[in-house]
């Protein structure tokens, strides 16, 4: 009998665009569905796997997700992403979905194209590729880098063959989907959300499903399910640097210009106890604006609570919430990943978080 493949659904989208949020909430709509979670961070401390165990569903126990913490799943997918879903598929209980969140920096494609491999392509098949949006960071131009200065630097510097970070990874994530999701559409009036659509809408050429959400909000129906067999059209939907690289290729000039993640940068920095996460809060988003810190997130120790503050910070947009007592197995500290762009003044970047904690 032929066995029937497993459908894998990739959640991906730029940092802090409510990947964990859709899959928290998917988790509590999934039916009877046994869901296998896979999740990937930029960063050494694992606070999206961490939140999503809190849920506590029994469709997805704790055994049921993994974290993969040893850097971006589209640079790891040999020595991490393969390993780990051949030892999901040989359990002898097997999900009958599989989700992967990416980190917020990871390309889609690499990991696509993994679902190519020989033992990986007989078994499972991916359902489709949904991508999250902040439509709010979209609306304040985030993804819109000033094109006329970009311009002006090419021609200074003929080696600069990219547009921004951002703006680039975004757009690959935007050209791999198969579903893209409009999040964060209470934070937008009508006309803002159509202008975020139309912006979106013509950064990629192909014509992927697209809806509009609040809060992660999206019925499972439409999330799992989409039958896409992303594997197999995986050559239509080529990253900035595969385009580039086989241009370059075509013309002669090979180069060893591989994928990595040196735009970008994160730390962990332990802090002692906070004695009043509000006035932390007001004091760090001047230091978020200033350094431009991509998103800061992480767990607080408020002396004198029972329970550990979760804090997370896109942009200056700060959300914090009490999300389970601490256990004897937690170290009760202040840990905060914080993620930023490479060129960032470390050592003053860390000196000016330390200082709003007080
Ligand atoms: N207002 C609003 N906030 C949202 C929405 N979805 C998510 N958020 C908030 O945005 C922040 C980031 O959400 P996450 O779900 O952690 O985002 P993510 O994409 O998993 O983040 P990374 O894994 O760090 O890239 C959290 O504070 C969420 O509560 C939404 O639809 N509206």
């Amino acid at each position: 009998m032929l066995q029937q493949k497993i459908p894998a659904t990739v959640i991906t989208g730029f940092l802090g665009a409510g990947k964990t949020t859709i899959i928290r909430n998917m988790l509590m709509n999934a039916g009877g569905k046994k869901i296998a979670l896979i999740i990937n961070e930029f960063g050494d401390l694992g606070v999206d796997g961490d939140v999503l165990k809190g849920c506590g569903t029994d469709n997805c126990t704790e055994d049921d997700i993994i974290e993969l913490t040893n850097g971006c799943i589209c640079c790891t997918v040999a020595d991490d992403f393969v390993p780990t879903m051949q030892k999901l598929l040989d359990r002898d209980v097997k999900p009958d979905h599989i989700v992967i969140e990416t980190s917020g920096l990871a390309l889609p494609q690499p990991l696509v194209a993994a679902f190519n491999w020989p033992d990986i392509r007989t078994r499972v098949t991916v359902d489709g590729v949904v991508t999250v949006v902040d439509s709010a960071a979209v609306a304040a131009g985030r993804f819109a880098d000033d094109h006329d200065a970009v311009a002006a630097q090419r021609a200074e510097d003929d080696n600069l063959d990219h547009e921004s970070p951002i703006e680039e990874l975004f757009e690959d994530q935007l050209t791999c989907a198969d579903l893209i999701v409009l999040n964060k559409t209470d934070l937008l009036d009508a006309e803002r959300i159509a202008a975020v659509r139309a912006e979106v809408t013509g950064r990629t050429s192909r014509k992927p499903s697209l809806i509009e959400a609040k809060n992660g909000e999206v019925p499972s129906i439409v999330l799992l399910g989409i039958g896409a067999s992303t594997e197999d059209d995986i050559d239509n939907r080529k990253s900035h640097h595969e385009l580039e690289h086989e241009a370059l290729h075509a013309s002669g000039e090979d180069h060893d210009h591989h994928h990595d993640h040196d735009e970008f940068e994160s730390f962990v920095l332990k802090l002692g106890e906070i004695k009043d996460p509000a006035d932390f809060i007001d004091r760090l988003k001047p230091v978020i604006e200033k350094h431009d810190i991509l998103r800061l997130k992480g767990f607080i120790d408020v002396p004198g609570k029972p329970m550990r503050l979760v804090i997370q910070a896109v942009g200056t947009r700060v959300e914090s919430y009490f999300d389970r007592p601490w256990t004897s197995g937690d170290k009760r500290e202040t840990r905060l990943v914080v993620i930023g762009l490479h060129e960032w003044d470390f050592a003053s970047v860390v000196e000016d978080v330390q200082a709003a904690a007080g």
